[in-house]
């Protein structure tokens, strides 16, 4: 019998001839066929093996068909259960798939290819629940991995999920990091997780802003300078590179360092060493290189500002921070977290943000990132007067117009509508009526969109009532009233 996947049956009949025959029947080499001469072997067998679909006879001394059945079914709720039976007992049979214990039935005696044919479409019906228990599995272990906050970081964005990730992953690793991103997404607060979770975590992290410094300090701020070494070196002094050994060194926006000085930053990474300005006398460290820019490394390369191996012997793990605007609905949570912070610090009672506020926090598009949204609800809970924060007092901080303010506010419904057509379509059901999706402005009653779901999914089912209940969920049962209420 053709199959995708290596399945297992079992048939469960008091006679011992007509599991010889259903063996012989179905022997195939990608199905496995067990048989149990009563219901209590077949008990046993599936405690031991796994059983993709069960065939059970319905009269059989001891444990009858219908008892086994109900077993299986609260047991093993994913094997297809199907009920072999007389013509006569058709009524028993249509009262056990109504319960929800039989997924079908055969009758006795069989029609050769009518039970292979059964036997198929079970084997499809069995591979699309593992499938689906696979993909609820999935989705259980993405989800309960959902990290809502990360050492210093707010935000349960898939994006962010990357990053969190990629730290975590190399900050034990010696290998140097390139973090992208830009201004005030973050960059900072990713280099002090890596240092923090590294073993270097008890060493100094040591930071060096390349744009802040002027070039003409830049050496000695790295590698430090003994007295005399130029007019105003008036004793001697350690740089960054002796400050961070046995830490973590990180040199921000590395684009804006003098190219000069660069050459002698590459020959310090590669062997660890370097002289202090003014002393001949070579000094080895043992550090972690970290380093940052929230331009185009690419760019800065063409524009010769930055040395392409420099970039290179840096950039051995790179990770990106994405901008806020790209990171779901984190500027709320991050937005929430600095009220309460700022609260705190300014003495000040709030009791949340406005419905609207959160809104226009999450249609806005914050250039600035992370340290505008910052700034923005700081200056918004000095200046508030309302223990609620309003869209306008955040408006007036970010300088919008009333215009721009009621554009990032009507994006709302545009985005609320987009969402639930999407919750809509992504629903197995509501895929099914297709036609219907964008009648949204006629509001049906919730019985007709029961009613058509309902419709939909038997006939995607080619009217098998017991496979659209599956699909939707409910016992077959409760589908067969619902239909018979309709014809009533
Ligand atoms: N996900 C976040 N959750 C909470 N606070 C954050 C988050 N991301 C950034 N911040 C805060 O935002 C501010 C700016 O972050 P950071 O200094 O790390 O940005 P940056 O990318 O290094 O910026 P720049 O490129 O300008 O140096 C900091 O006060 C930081 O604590």
């Amino acid at each position: 019998m053709p199959n995708e996947f290596n399945a297992s049956i079992l048939f469960v009949d008091d006679e011992p001839e007509i599991l010889t025959a259903l063996t012989r029947l179905l022997r195939s080499k990608d199905l496995t066929v067990h048989t149990a001469i009563s219901g209590e072997k077949g008990l046993q067998i599936l405690e031991q093996q796994n059983i993709d679909i069960v065939v059970s006879d319905k009269n059989m001394p001891g444990m009858n068909g219908n008892e086994f059945l109900q077993k299986v079914a609260e047991q093993w709720p994913e094997t297809v259960r199907i009920m072999l039976t007389a013509y006569t007992e058709l009524n028993d049979v249509i009262a056990a798939i109504n319960s929800g214990r039989v997924w079908s039935y055969m009758t006795k005696p069989w029609n050769n290819d009518e039970l292979k044919l059964n036997i198929q479409q079970a084997l499809n019906y069995s591979e699309f629940l593992a499938e689906r228990s696979l993909l609820r599995h999935t989705l259980e272990q993405v989800q309960t991995k959902r990290k809502r906050n990360f050492m210093k970081f707010i935000g349960q964005s898939t994006a962010m999920q990357f990053v969190y990730d990629a730290i975590e992953n190399c900050a034990s690793s010696n290998a140097s990091v390139f973090i992208t991103g830009p201004s005030g997404a973050g960059k900072e607060l990713a280099v002090d997780a890596l240092h923090k979770l590294s073993s270097r975590k008890n060493h100094p992290l040591i930071c060096l802003n390349c744009a802040a410094i002027p070039s003409e300090l830049m050496e000695s701020e790295i590698f430090g300078h003994i007295k005399g070494a130029f007019s105003g070196a008036v004793a001697n002094r350690d740089g960054a590179a002796t400050l961070a050994d046995g830490g973590t060194l990180f040199l921000d926006e590395l684009g804006e360092m003098d190219i000069g000085l660069q050459a002698k930053i590459l020959r310090f990474i590669q062997t660890g060493t370097f002289k202090k300005v003014g002393n001949n006398k070579e000094e080895k460290v043992n550090i972690r290189f970290i380093s940052a820019t929230n331009r185009e490394p690419f760019k800065a390369i063409e524009e010769g500002r930055l040395r392409e191996d420099l970039y290179y012997r840096l950039n051995v793990i790179s990770i990106n921070i994405p901008p806020l605007k790209d990171r779901e609905n984190d500027a709320c949570q991050i937005a929430q977290y600095f009220l309460n912070r700022f609260s705190d610090i300014e003495q000040k009672v709030f009791v949340g943000l406005s419905s609207d506020a959160g809104t226009l926090i999450k249609n806005y598009s914050w250039p600035g990132n992370v340290r505008q949204l910052e700034n923005t609800i700081h200056s918004a809970v000095v200046m508030s007067e309302d223990p609620l924060l309003t869209e306008q007092i955040l408006a007036s901080q970010l300088q919008l117009n009333q215009t721009q303010m009621a554009e990032l506010l009507r994006k709302k419904s545009a985005t609320a509508e987009l969402e639930s057509i999407y919750q809509a379509s992504s629903n197995p059901i509501n895929h099914l009526q297709d036609n219907k999706i964008h009648e949204t402005s006629a509001v049906r009653s919730l019985a007709e969109v029961e009613r058509a779901a309902i419709e939909h999914a038997i006939a995607l089912c080619h009217d098998n009532i017991v496979k659209a209940a599956s699909l939707l969920e409910v016992s077959p049962s409760t589908l067969y009233r619902k239909i018979q209420q309709w014809q009533d």
